[in-house]
């Protein structure tokens, strides 16, 4: 099979009419910039953030041009609504879902509250996010979605940290996932959560040379794309930081609120900070603050050593008025456990660890038990 080239992909593409018949995709410059890894096409097509639902067919009709070139072995294509691009006076750049209607009621959606669309049979969505990398967050975020289960929810996870997933890992999953009726994708699941990452679907190095708008596009399909099924709450371990994407995300997902990772070091309290700011700006409730790698707990004696200067995130949390949740030790435990794809709260449920992450999931729950329904989106099935 010869090599798939970007040349034959944008000439499949110059023979698809762009939005206005006038022209092909290519022309009007519509099309992003093209990736291909192994034998796989992925690109984005830029559209008016009013007009992406009704542009399905033009997705589609991209998709199958570049699916026919011969040599390619399937194409990931999104529609991406980018403001600068697009000649419409929209207020919020708006990716659209498609394959179901969510538009509010009463016509078209207008700023970035009214494009939240929700996940059919999702209750609330929880991320899990920190203000920088490296703080625990994927740990976190998978140990608590463990604990709400454990706690009798019904509990999915996804994985929005799109350039380092660690969901797969985490939780011993591999492969790819099988697609129903030809659009929706099964979920994965093991450990009793289902479980969609990007990792099961895109490398990492695919994944690494994306810009922003195709990152929310995608991240958007894996939340409303996959047949999540009936969920009490779905767990979002969100990218890293606080950039433009993880803004957009807060932005996009109908979230019931956040919550914070971080470590006790005055570096990742003033990234944590930011991150607060960052959910409060979208007014995404801040569900609290979780304190990882708190104290250090000593393999041999089980002794506690406040070797982080520990505490100081309770103090922010009070500083800023957010719910302090609790404080995760480090230890030699949860980070084998973790590179061994077995979390902790699966794997020794009855330790204190465990413990402390369904303290931390039962406070979150009941603070979204009692809130959700007031922020539930309206969504509307056509
Ligand atoms: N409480 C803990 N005790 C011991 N090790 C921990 C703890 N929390 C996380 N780790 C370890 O720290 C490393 C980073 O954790 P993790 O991948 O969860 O962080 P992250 O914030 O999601 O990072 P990134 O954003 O860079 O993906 C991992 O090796 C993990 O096993």
């Amino acid at each position: 099979m010869p090599d798939v080239t970007k040349d034959q992909v944008l000439a499949a593409l110059g023979k698809v009419r762009s939005p206005d018949l006038e022209s092909d995709l290519i022309s009007r410059g519509l099309v992003s910039d093209v990736f291909i890894s192994d034998s796989k096409v992925y690109f984005s097509i830029t559209v008016p953030a009013e007009k992406a639902q009704e542009l399905e067919p033009l997705r589609l009709a991209a998709e199958k041009a570049v699916t026919a070139v011969p040599g390619v072995k399937g194409a990931l294509v999104t529609l991406t609504a980018d403001r600068k691009a697009s000649s419409a006076p929209q207020s919020a750049p708006a990716p659209q879902p498609h394959g179901h209607s969510h538009a509010p009621a009463g016509g078209q959606p207008r700023g970035p509250a009214n494009v939240k669309a929700g996940v059919p049979g999702v209750g609330a969505i929880i991320a899990v996010a920190s203000g920088k990398g490296g703080v625990g967050k994927s740990t976190t975020a998978v140990n608590f979605a463990l604990a709400l289960h454990a706690n009798g929810l019904r509990v999915g996870i996804l994985d929005a940290d799109i350039y380092g997933p660690s969901v797969p890992r985490l939780l011993k999953i591999s492969g790819r996932p099988e697609q129903i009726d030809g659009r929706l994708i099964k979920p994965k699941e093991n450990y009793g959560l289902k479980a969609m990452s990007m990792g099961f679907l895109v490398d990492e190095e695919t994944a690494m040379i994306w810009r922003g708008p195709m990152v929310q596009s995608a991240l958007l399909q894996m939340l409303r794309e996959v047949a999540w099924g009936d969920l009490d709450v779905l767990v979002v371990d969100m990218p890293p930081g606080t950039g433009d994407v993880q803004l957009t995300m807060a932005q996009q997902v109908p979230l019931a609120g956040a919550v914070i990772v971080s470590t006790p070091q005055d570096l990742a309290l003033i990234d944590a900070r930011k991150a607060v700011t960052m959910f409060g700006k979208v007014e995404i409730p801040i569900l609290g603050i979780v304190e990882n790698m708190s104290y250090f707990l000593a393999p041999d004696t089980g002794k506690r050593y406040d070797i982080f200067g520990h505490g100081g995130a309770r103090a922010e949390a009070e500083r800023i008025g957010v719910p302090f949740l609790g404080e995760v030790p480090l230890t030699m435990d949860i980070r084998e456990r973790s590179d061994l794809g077995t979390p902790i709260v699966h794997a020794d449920p009855h330790s204190e660890i465990s413990a402390i992450y369904r303290d931390i999931a039962a406070n979150v729950w009941s603070q979204v038990s009692q809130g959700t329904r007031r922020k539930a989106p309206s969504i509307v099935f056509e």
